[in-house]
Formats: C-alpha cells, structure tokens, sequence
C-alpha cells in the first residue's frame, strides 16, 4: 500500500509537472543519409526518445531516462553504438560510453571495451559502484564481468554493412578528418526529471578505421557530454579529436554559464570548434529550465525530443516532424 500510495502520489505530482519533462536524443552527426535508411533512423530516434520520456513520466530520474534512451540506441543495428558499432583498423569493434548525474556531478565511463551489449549500462555501473569515474579495455571487461553482465561474442555486434564500411574507408581514408562527417551514428541522450535533475548519455564505436586503442570524446566528461542542475546537460557527437581539443559539450554549457539561450550556447560552441580546429559535428541541450536545442554544422544529425507530450524529430535541417504521444 506504501508502494502503491507512493507510486500515486509520483503520478499525481507528475500529471501537474509533466510539462516540465523533456528527453531530447540524437543519432549521431553524419553526412547524407540515404533514403532506404531514412525511415529506419527516423524510427529508431523515436522510439529511443519515448522510451526515455516514458521513463520520465513512470518516475524515472533523468538518469534512468538516459540510460534507457541509449539503450534502445544501442540495441538498434542503425546506429554507432552497442550492435552496429563501426569497426577499427583490423576489423574488430572497440566502443566508448559515458554518463552523468547533474545532481553531484557523478559520472561514470568506459572506453575500448568489445564484448558487452550495452557499454552505457557499464558506464552507469562504474558510475554507481565503483570509487571512480572512468575504466578502460580489460579492466572494464574484468568489472563488467565482476557485476554479472554478460560477455558476448564481438561478432554479435558487427553488421555487413559496417564490414562494407569498413573496406571502403580503407580504400577512401576520408573519415578520420575533423571537416569529413562520414563518422555517423554515435548516439546520446539529454533529460529534464520532474525534480529538476539533469542528466546526459552519450554511447559510441568512435569512428571506423581507427587505430586500436583509439579512444574518442564519447567516455570524456566534458567532451562527450556534461550534466550539471545549475545549468544544463549537453551529449556531443562528430569528430572525436576535434570535441576533445575544445572540450565541446562544457564549453557550450560555459555559454550557458554567461547567460547565453540554448540556441545561442550551441551555435558558439559549434562554431568554435568548426572555425579552431575545422572540426565538425552536432550536439543536443536541455537548460536547468526545460529549454532545449539541437544543433549541427555536420550535413545532418538524427534527432528527437519530447516535451509537454508532443514529439518532434527530424534528420536535416529542412524538417521537423511533430506528433502527439499516446
Ligand atoms: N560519430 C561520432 O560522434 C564519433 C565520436 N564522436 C568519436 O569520435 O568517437
């Protein structure tokens, strides 16, 4: 009866505040994405979006909310990250992950690990159990396998079509330059809780063709994403080298910081690194206040972002689709 008179009263406190929930997601900065895949991603973006907004409306913190965003992500062969990660220079998948909590600043990482599904459960985990913020390769696999998650073969997240990524890349050597955009699908996700918590998760394979042990921004607090109450949470996507020089998702929240809007922050920061260090790429934020942008100076960049029951999501810049959730 507790339970359930606790459980009501979230729902009653959360039917007068569910205005003030808000997930935005996005699928990763990429060059053109063809037809055929358009549909796939537009869905894949969706669901990832309203499962953390349900996630959200249960009760979920922010954190819970991201995380569960992710995952759907992660799970997706569409996207960079988890099954369908892109593949290194010997054709293997190395991923990185990261998450934080905007309440205390606790965060918690992963970068080069191979054979676990979802590397944002991992970072979450390092996250909450550990005494740190950030474990690598071996180390995360032995803790990975110390908390009960399941090591799987590495071939269950390889796609052809990321072997055919692959094949080509080697033949173009195009993708690991801060100005291409071939590097598509990392994934992330920013939410607002009925608390007023704030929270980021950002999940990816890096880009295809790295050398192995290459680590990106994605597992980087600060890089890859930043969740702090007093301001906001950001996830980045792009050039990896590129976000870590300029320390891409604070250096926006820093806008933030200065009073700049959402719009504005995001435009500078991205600019910035286009402009220092021809770096392209994409990022999502949602204010302490509910204000929420996503931005991109890559050809397109996935998203989709539910706020007062309404969904919208788009792919390039000349679209955005909105509908009502259920
Ligand atoms: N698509 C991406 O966002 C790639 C990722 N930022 C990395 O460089 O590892």
């Amino acid at each position: 009866l507790v339970r359930r008179r606790g459980t009501v009263a979230c729902r009653a406190v959360a039917s007068s505040i569910d205005a003030s929930l808000v997930v935005v997601v996005h699928g990763g900065g990429a060059s053109n994405i063809s037809a055929d895949r358009k549909e796939r991603v537009r869905e894949g973006i969706a669901k990832a979006a309203t499962e953390g907004y349900n996630t959200l409306k249960a009760g979920g913190s922010a954190v819970d909310a991201v995380e569960r965003a992710v995952i759907v992500l992660e799970n997706d062969p569409e996207f960079n990250a988890g099954c369908g990660s892109v593949l290194n220079v010997k054709g293997d998948v190395e991923m990185d992950a990261s998450i934080m909590d905007g309440r205390d600043l606790s965060a918690g990482a992963v970068s080069a690990v191979r054979c676990v599904e979802n590397p944002i459960k991992l970072a979450r985990l390092v996250m909450e159990k550990t005494p740190h913020c950030f474990l690598t390769g071996h180390g995360a696999e032995k803790f990975a396998a110390d908390v009960g998650i399941p090591e799987i073969p590495v071939e269950k997240l390889i796609t052809e079509r990321n072997k055919k990524h692959l094949e080509k890349e080697k033949l173009e050597k195009g993708a690991q330059k801060a100005d291409c955009p071939k590097n598509s699908g990392t994934v992330g996700a920013v939410a607002l809780d009925c608390k007023g918590n704030l929270a980021y998760a950002t999940s990816t394979g890096g880009i295809v063709n790295k050398m192995v042990g290459r680590v990106g921004d994605s597992p980087c607090i600060g890089a890859g994403g930043y969740a702090d109450n007093n301001l906001g949470a950001v996830s980045t996507t792009g050039h990896g080298e590129s976000i870590l020089k300029v320390n891409l998702a604070r250096l926006a929240l820093f806008h933030i910081e200065q009073g700049k809007t959402v719009d504005e922050a995001a435009e500078l920061a991205l600019n910035y690194m286009k402009s220092k260090v021809k770096g392209l790429g994409g990022l999502i934020l949602v204010s302490k206040t509910g204000d929420w942008v996503a931005k991109w100076t890559s050809a397109s960049m996935p998203w989709a972002a539910v706020k007062n029951g309404k969904l919208q999501a788009g792919i390039d810049l000349c679209e955005t689709k909105t509908r009502d959730l259920p």
